[in-house]
């Protein structure tokens, strides 16, 4: 994919151009806040259908030049930072009806460092990450087992609401999934509309700027934050999507590929924007590019499900350790390539 702005004129029918100029929210707030809800769910359906534009093998070999070293370092030497916030997860089971998808899983993930959760195709990274932000209970026939803290609280207590797990725990998709004919500006905003936080103009223009300041775009985008986000390239469109998940102050960024459905370049921007956010909240990425698993994280976590078996994790821990001196011979064979 190009990382050259799309023309936005060519992508929006004509009919809906007029969201490009000032501010969108022309309706019933309430109305406006019911059309937007059901265009994110939409947009959260869409993402499970993403596409895939490189092999893992073809976006390493064409990552690998730009790799600096100042890539890796910042990442590297990430210590946990005791002003943010943990994520634990305890004894972790989950079902989508009979069918059995993760057993027993535990993990804690450090304050301020990223945590890279990698294994094969169907051991369930994603429903386990899913997990993490209460998004599993929104599947029909899903069920759950087990405990997941913020900072001690369970984030499934019957006493917490399910919007609180959201503000508290942002998620950005595979698929970049701005809302396309709206604002740059609004959809960094959007965020809030949907979590319910009302805020002042002023205070609005600030977290604009600052969000997108962290999410490494502002400089790309602060002349135009009145055009539509899908006029973005595809790597500007996910950052603009991280910067609409930390508008509402996060503790905890969970990424599901997140650069999976992004060219080479785009991917190195990603990289160094997460070593720069991990000073302001905790990361849990899946990937299965275990050269970016390496770049990114401190921490790392190996989930397998052998035949057919529900997903477990089979070893996890520091991420040098995970990859050059891992303990099970399963972890040796998945992290040098011999199966997945
Ligand atoms: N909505 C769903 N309904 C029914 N089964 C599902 C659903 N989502 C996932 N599953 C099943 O749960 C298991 C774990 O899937 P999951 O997507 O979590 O694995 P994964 O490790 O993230 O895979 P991948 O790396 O391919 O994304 C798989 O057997 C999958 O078919």
């Amino acid at each position: 994919m190009s990382d050259e702005p799309i023309d936005a004129t060519k992508i929006i029918p004509a009919e809906h151009q007029d969201f490009a100029e000032p501010s969108p929210w022309r309706k019933d707030p309430d109305e406006e806040l019911k059309d937007l809800t059901a265009q994110h769910d939409a947009i959260l359906e869409t993402t499970q259908m993403a596409p895939v534009y490189a092999s893992r093998e073809e976006v390493d070999s064409l990552v690998a030049p730009f790799a600096r070293p100042e890539m890796q370092a910042p990442a590297r030497a990430a210590q946990p930072n005791a002003a943010l916030s943990t994520l634990t997860a305890k004894n972790i089971s989950a079902w989508f009806g009979d069918h059995k998808v993760l057993e027993q899983v535990s993990l804690t993930m450090p304050a301020g460092q990223v945590t890279a959760l990698i294994g094969p195709s169907g051991c369930g990274k994603s429903t386990f990450l899913r997990i993490l932000n209460r998004m599993h209970e929104l599947v029909p026939s899903a069920s759950l087992a087990g405990e997941v803290l913020l900072d001690g609280d369970d984030i499934y207590d019957r006493r917490k609401k399910l919007q609180d797990a959201r503000k508290h725990i942002g998620m950005v998709f595979q698929k970049p999934n701005p809302f396309p004919a709206m604002s740059i500006y609004d959809n960094v905003v959007a965020g809030l509309k949907l979590t319910g936080v009302k805020a002042s103009r002023d205070t609005k223009d600030e977290l604009v700027e600052r969000s997108l300041t962290s999410a490494g775009l502002w400089k790309e985008v602060k002349g135009r934050l009145r055009a539509p986000g899908g006029g973005l390239s595809g790597g500007q469109q996910q950052r603009l999507c991280i910067a609409r998940s930390l508008a509402i102050k996060p503790k905890v960024l969970l990424m599901d590929e997140p650069c999976s459905a992004l060219d080479p370049t785009s991917t190195r921007v990603i990289e160094e924007t997460m070593a720069e956010l991990q000073k302001e909240v905790t990361i849990v990425i899946v990937t299965h590019n275990m050269q970016q698993a390496q770049r990114v994280s401190q921490q790392c976590a190996f989930f397998l499900a052998s035949q057919g078996t529900p997903g477990q994790i089979v070893e996890h821990g520091d991420t040098d350790a995970m990859f050059h001196d891992p303990q099970d011979e399963r972890t040796a064979d998945y992290v040098n390539g011999r199966f997945g």
